[in-house]
């Protein structure tokens, strides 16, 4: 626990994961089963940075898959809040409406690794989450760009498709676009694996700037400094791990 970071100033929690269970059906095996968590229940309160950690393989990114809608729940609910109303929506409950709904406004995901579409610009990539709500499209590419000065891309490849782009390049891409809008919650998957010690502290900043405007904000951090600097609480997730228990 880090007490020196604004996330002391936590509240009610906005992401409630409660009795959370999860296994995999290889349909190509068989249909064998892996059962990988259960009975996960933990809180996200605005300003607070939670991070999943434990050993390779045990569920982590697949809990902040299952928050984000992209994995199903097998049993248990997903709890998100409106910070606005206090009304709470089942993520859990499978309606793919709900999902996108909540996706739209409540919950950012920085995902591992950028999904590049072919002839889409760096900047474009960047400012779409903006256009997508309506911003002037002059004001949505200055932001998209001050965001990635900040992240130290270099401007010559604003305008360049990130297919070909390096790992950390890429990555910053990604980050820049998962924090242009102000979600309530955001889920953060190893935002700074492949990054240099200058662009990770960047990182640092970012994250920490969220938590002092009250996002909450889940996430796995293998690298330690940025951990420390971040976190919150640890929830160490072999807790939840079925295969632990057999
Ligand atoms: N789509 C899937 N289909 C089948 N099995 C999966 C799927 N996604 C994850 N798994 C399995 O679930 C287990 C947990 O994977 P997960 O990626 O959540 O672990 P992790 O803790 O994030 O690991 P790491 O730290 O190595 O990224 C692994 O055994 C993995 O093989």
């Amino acid at each position: 626990m880090v007490t020196s970071n604004p996330c002391a100033m936590a509240g009610a929690p906005l992401l409630s994961v409660e009795d959370v269970s999860k296994s995999f059906t290889i349909h190509l095996r068989g249909g064998v089963r892996l059962p990988v968590v259960a009975n996960v229940t933990f809180d996200v309160a605005s300003g607070e940075c939670v991070v999943l950690g434990g050993p390779s393989g045990v569920g982590k990114s697949s809990i902040l898959r299952m928050i984000f809608g992209n994995y199903s729940v097998d049993t248990g609910r997903i709890l998100v809040r409106d910070p606005a109303t206090g009304d709470v929506a089942d993520l859990a409950s499978g309606d793919p409406r709900l999902v996108l709904r909540l996706r739209r406004d409540r919950i950012g995901y920085v995902s591992q690794f950028l999904r590049a579409i072919p002839r889409v610009t760096a900047l474009d990539v960047v400012a779409e989450p903006l256009l997508a709500r309506g911003v002037e499209r002059k004001l949505a590419s200055d932001r998209a760009a001050a965001m990635l000065e900040r992240l130290n891309l270099p401007s010559a490849l604003f305008n360049l498709p990130p297919a070909t782009f390096s790992g950390g390049e890429k990555q910053r891409v990604n980050i820049a676009r998962g924090f242009m809008i102000d979600y309530p919650i955001l889920l953060l998957d190893e935002p700074t694996a492949s990054l240099d010690e200058t662009n990770r502290n960047v990182v640092v900043g970012m994250i920490r700037e969220k938590l002092t405007a009250g996002t909450a904000i889940l996430g796995i951090f293998h690298d330690i400094p940025v951990r420390e600097a971040v976190a919150t609480k640890i929830i160490d997730v072999s807790a939840f791990s079925t295969r632990r228990a057999a």
